[in-house]
């Protein structure tokens, strides 16, 4: 049984002040909830707040990042390396984001090197995949999630996948309110995962598959009832307490 993960992406928001209240809002939602991995994704330059905020607190709550990048030291201006994310707490880390992949040309083999430098410092990507509108369109969907994941399969072997996450995140569904529908995400996680069982059935099993895209309270038991749809990445949903905890317990509800 796979055990449910629901992270929040803050993307670039937020104030000292915002990073405190919305934790604390959590935790307070969020007592006595079991059965679902709560995590969250401030912008770099608070996690360290949060990891105080979260640890002052006793919090269960998994403090993240939204990206890292490919040296731990060095003269590498503006990079953020894994070392010093991990030196704060933060243990899951978003990479391959599609909003990383077209405002920062990331390439699916720049991710790729991310992955598996994540691993080897023992943190755990958080993969986002996904079609564009056209792509979609198109019926390239799952050939575009299998090239993306096929990035990191082809170069570090299925195994890699073995401990991380994947965020399935249809472009066209990101920030719209134009959410994939239960049914259309459930077809795209189980295929994806099929994908990923012709390498190895095992992998395929056990590997958290969540979906992305204008996760709201309203919407989010559907897709937690479908089999293969593991959790959630959640954007705009995640920067109010009370929205980003009715996700989670929902997630705790449906697969219980
Ligand atoms: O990383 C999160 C996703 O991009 C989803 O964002 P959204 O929930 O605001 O659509």
């Amino acid at each position: 049984m796979r055990h449910p993960v629901v992270m929040g992406n803050w993307k670039l928001n937020g104030s000292k002040e915002m990073v405190v209240d919305l934790l604390n809002g959590l935790n307070a939602e969020l007592e006595g909830v079991t059965g679902v991995d709560v995590a969250v994704a401030p912008p770099a330059l608070f996690v360290d707040l949060a990891e105080r905020t979260l640890t002052d607190a006793g919090s269960a709550i998994i403090l993240g990042a939204q990206n890292s990048d490919l040296h731990n030291s060095g003269a590498y201006t503006g990079d953020m390396s894994p070392a010093m994310l991990k030196e704060f707490g933060a243990s899951h880390i978003i990479i391959g984001h599609s909003e990383r992949r077209e405002y920062h040309h990331e390439s699916d083999e720049f991710v790729a090197q991310k992955f598996a430098f994540l691993k080897e410092n023992g943190l755990t990507p958080v993969l986002c995949i996904g079609e564009s509108e056209a792509q979609n369109e198109a019926g390239e969907t799952v050939a575009v999630c299998a090239r993306q994941l096929d990035a990191v399969i082809n170069t570090q072997g299925v195994e890699a996948l073995n401990g991380a996450i994947i965020a399935y995140e249809p472009i066209w569904a990101i920030g719209t309110g134009k959410a994939a529908t239960a049914e259309d995400a459930q077809r795209i996680h189980a295929q994806i995962r099929a994908h990923i069982a012709e390498k190895s059935e095992e992998v395929a099993k056990n590997v958290v598959i969540q979906y992305g895209g204008s996760v709201k309270p309203e919407n989010a038991a559907a897709y937690f009832a479908q089999p293969d749809i593991d959790g959630a990445l959640v954007g705009g949903a995640a920067l109010d307490a009370k929205s980003f905890a009715a996700i989670a317990k929902a997630a705790a509800e449906a697969k219980k």
